[in-house]
């Protein structure tokens, strides 16, 4: 086994004086895939901010790599691979689409040309302001972005949240394409249960901050005893 991608050790963090997230620890390796599930305040986006530099730590430390980046701030962390898509998406209104995906653009395999290919949609409106976009059309733009700075990690706070079902489709297509073609791990929040652990290799279930479950996804797919008690049945009752 080599270094892995990102490692968190016993991270405690949170705002200011408000410790949200309690000796969470864990790893995800190059091209890996890993699902934060857990209910509604449990820290999944904490987790996230924190893996991007936005939170206080109190204790425990952040690998890069190998490197210790526990006091990196976002922007060297977005610098060197890693991109988050944040839940409410903050693409830019007054930009086009096109412009909203070179500004931060990274050399690397995703140009405007591999991204077209990816999303139709985003051609068809590259000359689109952001605001004139529907709901599912930013949130492919908010992950076509963030792809074009070409980035190792990919964190996904959300991604298919309140969107149509059609769309909620394309953009599973364009996950597990991205997952397949390019060099890139992905941390996936999701709400939908059964589509983050179809999506992903490996698991982990939040409880009041902690990591309260680890497994396999394809594993805690059938454990619907774990499931129901931290995550709730929302999602697999739909199926
Ligand atoms: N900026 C902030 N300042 C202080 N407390 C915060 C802040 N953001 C979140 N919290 C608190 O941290 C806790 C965890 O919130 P977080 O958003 O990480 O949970 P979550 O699991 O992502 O929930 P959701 O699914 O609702 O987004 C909550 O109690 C929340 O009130």
């Amino acid at each position: 086994m080599g270094e892995p991608l990102l490692r968190l050790q016993n991270v405690t963090a949170g705002y200011g004086d408000a410790v949200v997230l309690n000796d969470v620890s864990l790893d995800i390796a190059e091209s890996g895939a890993l699902a934060v599930l857990g209910r509604n305040g449990v820290g999944k986006s904490t987790l996230m901010l924190t893996i991007m530099g936005f939170t206080q730590m109190r204790a425990g430390r952040v690998f890069w790599r190998g490197q210790d980046i526990s006091r990196q701030p976002p922007h060297w962390r977005a610098n060197n691979g890693i991109a988050w898509v944040a839940q409410e998406r903050e693409i830019f209104p007054s930009l086009s689409v096109e412009e909203n995906l070179t500004v931060a653009a990274q050399r690397g395999a995703w140009t405007l040309e591999t991204i077209y290919q990816m999303f139709p949609r985003l051609s068809e409106r590259k000359r689109n302001m952001g605001n004139q976009l529907s709901g599912g059309e930013q949130q492919m733009l908010a992950i076509a972005r963030a792809l074009m700075t070409n980035p190792s990690l990919l964190l996904l706070d959300e991604p298919f949240e309140g969107l149509a079902p059609v769309i909620v489709e394309e953009l599973i297509r364009a996950v597990k394409q991205m997952l397949a073609g390019q060099k890139l791990a992905i941390v996936l929040v999701e709400q939908h249960t059964d589509v983050a652990l179809e999506l992903t290799a490996n698991a982990i279930v939040l409880e009041r901050g902690a990591v309260m479950h680890r497994a396999p996804s394809a594993e805690l797919q059938k454990d619907t005893e774990t499931l129901e008690r931290y995550v709730g049945l929302r999602v697999a009752a739909e199926h």
